[in-house]
Formats: C-alpha cells, sequence, structure tokens
C-alpha cells in the first residue's frame, strides 16, 4: 500500500508486531512529548499519510497494554481513514485515568486494522421481511 511519510528519518514504517497480528502498531510523530492530564483530549499526529485501496479503509484502535496500564484510549475509536483521505492520520487519545500520562515521539499509541468494507446502495420499500427477532432489542433476550 502507497505510503508518505513526514520526516522519513524519523521512526521505522508501521509494523505488526508478532506474526499473525491484525493491527500494525502506530507511533506518536510529535516534537515534544505531550502531557495528558486526566479526562483530557489530545489529538496526536503519526506523520503518516496513505492511500488505501477503493475498498478498503483503515480502523485506528487503542492499543490494550496502555487501556489497562493508564486508561489511555482512543476518543472515536474505531477511528475511520477513508480511502480517499490523503491528510495526516492522527489519533484522538483520551486519558480515563486519574493521573497525567506523558507521549513521547515514536512510542506507540495505536493500532491501524485494514479491513474491507462494502458500499451500498438504497432500495426504499413499504415493509421490510420479518423475523423472529422482529424490532427487539436492547436486551429483550434477557440478561
Ligand atoms: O481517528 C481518526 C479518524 C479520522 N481521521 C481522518 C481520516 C478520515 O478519512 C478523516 C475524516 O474522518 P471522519 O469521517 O471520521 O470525521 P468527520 O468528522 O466525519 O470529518 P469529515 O467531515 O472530514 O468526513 O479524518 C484520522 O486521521 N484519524
Ligand atoms: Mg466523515
Amino acid at each position: 500500500m502507497k505510503i508518505k511519510v513526514i520526516n522519513h528519518s524519523a521512526h521505522e514504517l508501521p509494523k505488526y508486531e508478532t506474526a499473525h497480528a491484525a493491527g500494525l502498531d502506530l507511533r506518536a510523530h510529535i516534537g515534544e512529548p505531550v502531557m495528558i492530564g486526566p479526562l483530557q483530549r489530545v489529538l496526536i499526529p503519526t506523520g503518516l499519510h496513505i492511500e488505501l485501496p477503493v475498498g478498503y479503509e483503515a480502523q485506528i484502535r487503542p492499543r490494550s497494554g496502555l487501556a489497562y496500564k493508564h486508561g489511555i484510549s482512543i476518543v472515536n475509536t474505531p477511528g475511520t481513514i477513508d480511502a480517499d483521505y490523503r491528510g495526516e492520520i492522527k489519533v484522538l487519545l483520551v486519558n480515563l485515568s486519574d493521573t497525567a500520562f506523558v507521549v513521547n515521539n515514536g512510542e506507540r499509541i495505536a493500532q491501524m486494522v485494514v479491513a474491507r468494507h462494502e458500499t451500498i446502495s438504497w432500495e426504499p420499500v413499504a415493509e421490510l421481511e420479518d423475523t423472529a427477532r422482529g424490532t427487539g432489542g436492547y436486551g429483550h433476550t434477557g440478561k
């Protein structure tokens, strides 16, 4: 897949950390450390621009280790990178802990999963096909 990197010397390209990992770890591309206070959200640049093939999206997801150890998540998870987006990929981190967290340049802050998606067109109808579930939801099958 095509990738354009700002300041190429800064970091290695995102990579799968294990043989069958689904996500490529993304690194912070920042001039100075960024502090995220409790319940604060900060948009962290990655220095990466990509060209996804049409019919693909990239999902930006939190890393479980940062979430578990430091309460760091992503506000809009899973973030969506559209195939026609040519801007810099950024990650909207949020600190859900009661302690400030510092992000340093080059640290792995999120992971990106590339996935196929469908593109639909609408077919307006008067009635939808009935099912056993019908309109039941929000726990209607019990606890
Ligand atoms: O975590 C994210 C989510 C999105 N984007 C970029 C890529 C995406 O293609 C674009 C728009 O994202 P989205 O459609 O989620 O945001 P929007 O608020 O609907 O913005 P727009 O009106 O530009 O579509 O922003 C990121 O860099 N990181
Ligand atoms: Mg949008």
